[in-house]
């Protein structure tokens, strides 16, 4: 079957006064219907993965190698017409910040409405309806009066619930979430994640879900890609991945928040920095802080070792885990 969403080993890079290799090699597939959580540190390539995706990253200073298709569809050469259907018709994003979407002179229901008629040939009145429909659809408690408030007028939760609104108006078989909960306290926070949860599966989305919070992880996902570097160092059911990680860096992060939990403090996740990337990747990118550091994994990038379906770790040590087996 054609799989949702395909990244077929891409790779970005920004050139400008330096060079950034934001993404190494990173192949990753969607299935319909699915709920994935990019997970990683700040710095990892989560944001940049998701903006080549929608084509957001400026095209010249932006070199990007590597297949992306939704759909079967290959987003790189899309253009036009055709590119303006697939952002917001196809595939939709909410973002942490809901400033970056809402328009703060337009009453909330008319840019749902107009984003609505943008995309599909209807009426004012099917659209205004389809606004309202969705402002029901995200919990909003009375939407006809809340049809008419600006975005300052409401708390962070209700922008925030008014941008799921608006990112789903037009039924996108793909939707991005970058961080959309962040900002919000922890009350909101989990109503948030719990009402997306309910609509990815009310509407049978795929999902994308960036996050640093591993709580964040387990409470949203089916599965978990780990990044670190601009690629995915792990990756595989969320059960699989929480209680049986298999790479250093995973098994570092997951350490790291069982004792935010104990000591009820934060720390820092795991000692050191992750690289500056100024150079393209060629052994191992978390050796220099990984705590099973061998000579090899200094010497040449780690292999992809497929541990079952849909589950792969990049450690040479995994490699030897199944040889052992
Ligand atoms: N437009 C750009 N030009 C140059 N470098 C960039 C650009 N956008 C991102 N980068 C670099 O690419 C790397 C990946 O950044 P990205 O924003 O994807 O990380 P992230 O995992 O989303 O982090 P955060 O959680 O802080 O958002 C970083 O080194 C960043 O500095």
């Amino acid at each position: 079957m054609t799989a949702l969403l395909e990244f077929d080993n891409l790779n970005v890079t920004f050139r400008g006064e330096r060079t950034v290799y934001a993404i190494n090699d990173l192949s990753l597939r969607l299935e319909q219907g699915e709920m994935l959580v990019l997970l990683g540190e700040s710095g990892s390539g989560k944001s940049v993965t998701l903006k080549t995706l929608l084509r957001l990253l400026p095209p010249a200073r932006t070199q990007i190698d590597g297949g992306i298709a939704v759909n079967g569809t290959d987003v790189m050469t899309l253009s036009g017409r055709k590119l303006q259907d697939y952002r917001g018709g196809e595939v939709s994003m909410v973002f942490q910040e809901p400033a970056l979407a809402l328009d703060p002179v337009y009453r909330i229901g008319d840019q749902i409405a107009e984003a609505v008629r943008r995309k599909n040939r209807v009426s004012r009145e099917e659209a205004r309806k389809t606004a309202l429909e969705m402002l029901q659809r995200v919990r909003i408690p009375s939407p006809e009066r809340r049809m008419m408030n600006f975005p300052h007028e409401l708390s962070g939760g209700m922008r925030q619930r008014v941008m799921i609104a608006l990112a789903l108006a037009c039924r996108p078989r793909l939707l991005l979430a970058d961080e959309p909960t962040t900002a919000l306290d922890a009350t909101v926070q989990i109503q948030i994640l719990l009402l997306l949860r309910d609509l990815q599966r009310e509407f049978g989305m795929g999902v994308i879900f960036v996050t640093h919070d591993i709580g964040v992880a387990v409470e949203i996902s089916d599965r978990i890609a780990v990044m670190y570097a601009g690629q995915i160092i792990e990756e595989g059911d969320t059960h699989q991945v929480i209680n049986h990680a298999r790479h250093p860096y995973t098994q570092g992060l997951l350490a790291a928040n069982l004792h935010d939990v104990q000591r009820g403090e934060r720390l820092d996740a795991i000692p050191g920095v992750p690289p500056a990337l100024e150079t393209k990747p060629d052994a191992c990118p978390f050796a220099p802080r990984c705590p099973h550091v061998r000579a090899d994994c200094r010497a040449a990038l780690p292999p992809v070792v497929t541990l079952g379906p849909r589950r792969r770790v990049a450690c040479v040590l995994a490699r030897e885990d199944i040889a052992a087996e």
